[in-house]
């Protein structure tokens, strides 16, 4: 069996003073692709920001990609992030630069600093997307699929175990979502990554069927299956 790359046993997941979500338990191994449904305020973005070290967890216990988040120093939140990587429905490149140079930013942000070793790993994400042909282009000369494939591409960089995407496909038209679908499930078989992807289209969910965690009544259920949706 996989490693887990996600456990959480009896989580506490709050905002503010407000319990969100309650007694979550939840093991997610390496190479599972995992969808996260529930409606509108019911504690996705929560989980997922626990997750990634953007909230702070307080009751219970989660280790994520071997790091300890329950009480962990904001310091030691870069270093579980080198670990991830975050999708984001809105893709957030830095629109002043290209794209080689939207990912070199990541790249030196998180410690690397061989030029060599830069452009080699910038030129091997982009080609997992299947974008090596747009390096010099600049985001607002790509369409909205293309973004969101440089935004996965930039997830890449620090081959992640675990990837967390809060809805990637959210403003794609049908097509596009349906490649960038494609390109996430071919990612978690050959990079062996775990997908937690936050998703509200459950057309994508019945075509591309999979474990289903739903959060619903302040808790995470874990459904397994797409059948009690
Ligand atoms: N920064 C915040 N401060 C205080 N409360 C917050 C904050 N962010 C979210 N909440 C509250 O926490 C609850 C869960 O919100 P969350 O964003 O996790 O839900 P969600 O399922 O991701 O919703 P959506 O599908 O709309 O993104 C909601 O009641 C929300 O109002």
């Amino acid at each position: 069996m996989q490693q887990p790359i996600i456990e959480i046993k009896n989580a506490n997941i709050y905002q503010g003073d407000s319990l969100v979500l309650k007694e979550v338990n939840l093991t997610i191994r390496e190479g599972e692709f995992v969808y996260l449904v529930g409606r509108t305020g019911t504690g996705k973005s929560s989980l997922l920001k626990t997750l990634y070290g953007d909230l702070l967890l307080t009751e219970g216990e989660a280790v994520v990609a071997e790091y300890q988040l329950k009480n962990m120093h904001w310091k030691q939140v870069p270093y579980l992030r080198r670990k991830l990587g975050v999708v984001f429905q809105d893709f957030r490149l830095l629109t002043d630069r290209n794209v080689a140079n939207n990912l070199r930013f990541v790249l030196k942000a998180t410690g690397w600093t061989d030029k060599k070793l830069i452009d080699d790993k910038v030129t091997q994400v982009l080609e997992q997307v299947g974008l090596q042909h747009k390096a010099n282009k600049m985001p607002y000369e790509m369409s909205g699929g293309e973004q969101q494939r440089v935004d996965i591409a930039r997830a890449l960089l620090n081959s992640p175990k675990l990837i967390l995407a809060d809805e990637p496909t959210g403003n794609l038209d049908p097509v596009t979502t349906d490649e960038i679908m494609n390109l996430l499930l071919s990612i978690a078989k050959e990079s062996n990554a775990a997908i937690v992807m936050a998703t509200h289209d459950y057309a994508v969910v019945k075509k591309y069927p999979a474990r289903l965690i739903k959060t619903e009544g302040g808790r995470v259920v874990d459904n397994a299956t797409i059948d009690n949706l």
